[in-house]
């Protein structure tokens, strides 16, 4: 069986890119409309620019495809590629476009995640692969982004909810207990860092927790309970090292994304 089945074609208002590739990994990547993600796993609020794009990859004869320029997914995706016989050739690190000789209309186009996310929702880019975080929290259920399978295997974690092990919180082991803890109040509101500042409100507000306010900030959020800024924290979990380190736990329905969760759209 082949292990990749490269096919691009052009149907008559934009170009219609697809490959498959089948081993133990799964990679099928298509895009139709407009926009593709391949997520490996599962921040911060962002103007998204969605403007109408099919003239614009109309009038591309390449195909984009953008992948994480650094943190934990870069050199775990080169690496997926390689296993199915698709070198990233690029120059030099501190350029950013490099070729799959393999795929000769295909532009590699290194990116840091969130803005591939962005990017294919304004044309820029036509495919990408980006944990599913990031995806869900820049995409904002954009219709036109096509989240397309699982099964990369790498980049696990969860966008999950955390409180302290202690104080008011010692006996409180579900969401459902938080929702009803009698301190939450309209003057006194739950406090929660994150960085996902529309997942996170959208995950509240889903389960029926309505007094609850966000902190941001771009990292460390496991110091802001014991620093007093916020009572509890919605971030990403992996080893769960850090959420120990700090004296916090997660809590039955606290996990608003996992790994692996397949999402598909045709
Ligand atoms: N322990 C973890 N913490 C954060 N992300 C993780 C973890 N394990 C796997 N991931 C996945 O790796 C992806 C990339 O993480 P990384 O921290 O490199 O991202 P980033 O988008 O460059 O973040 P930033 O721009 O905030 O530095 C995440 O979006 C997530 O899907
Ligand atoms: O469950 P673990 O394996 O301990 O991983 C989770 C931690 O890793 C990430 O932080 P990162 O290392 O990116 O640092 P940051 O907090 O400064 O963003 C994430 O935001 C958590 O803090």
């Amino acid at each position: 069986m082949s292990l990749l089945q490269p096919h691009f074609r052009q149907c008559p208002t934009a170009f219609t890119p697809a490959f498959s590739i089948s081993s133990n990994h799964s990679l099928y990547v298509s895009v139709s409309k407009c926009s593709f993600i391949s997520c490996c796993s599962s921040q911060s609020q962002t103007a998204v620019v969605d403007v109408p794009i099919d003239s614009k990859i109309a009038e591309r004869d390449e195909i984009r495809f953008g992948l994480p320029s650094k943190g934990r997914m870069a050199a775990d995706t080169l690496d997926l590629l390689k296993d199915f016989q698709l070198s990233v050739k690029q120059v030099n690190p501190r350029q950013y476009v490099a070729q799959i000789p393999q795929l000769s209309n295909v532009e590699v186009w290194f990116q840091r995640p969130k803005d591939i996310v962005r990017k294919l929702l304004s044309g820029d880019l036509d495919l990408g692969i980006v944990g599913l975080d990031t995806v869900t929290e820049y995409g904002q259920g954009n219709e036109d982004l096509i989240i397309v399978h699982d099964a990369l295997e790498y980049g696990d974690c969860r966008l999950s909810l955390a409180i302290p092990k202690y104080g008011i919180f010692e006996n409180i082991n579900s969401l459902q207990e938080l929702s009803r803890m009698p301190q939450w109040t309209i003057e006194k509101p739950l406090r929660v860092a994150t960085g996902f500042t529309y997942l996170g409100p959208k995950f509240m507000k889903e389960n029926g927790l309505r007094h609850v306010t966000f902190s941001t900030a771009d990292g460390t959020l496991e110091a802001a309970p014991a620093m007093g800024i916020a009572y509890a924290i919605l971030d990403l979990v992996s080893s769960g090292t850090t959420l120990k380190e700090n004296n916090l736990k997660e809590i039955e329905g606290g996990v608003v994304l996992e790994s692996q969760l397949q999402a598909e759209k045709h």
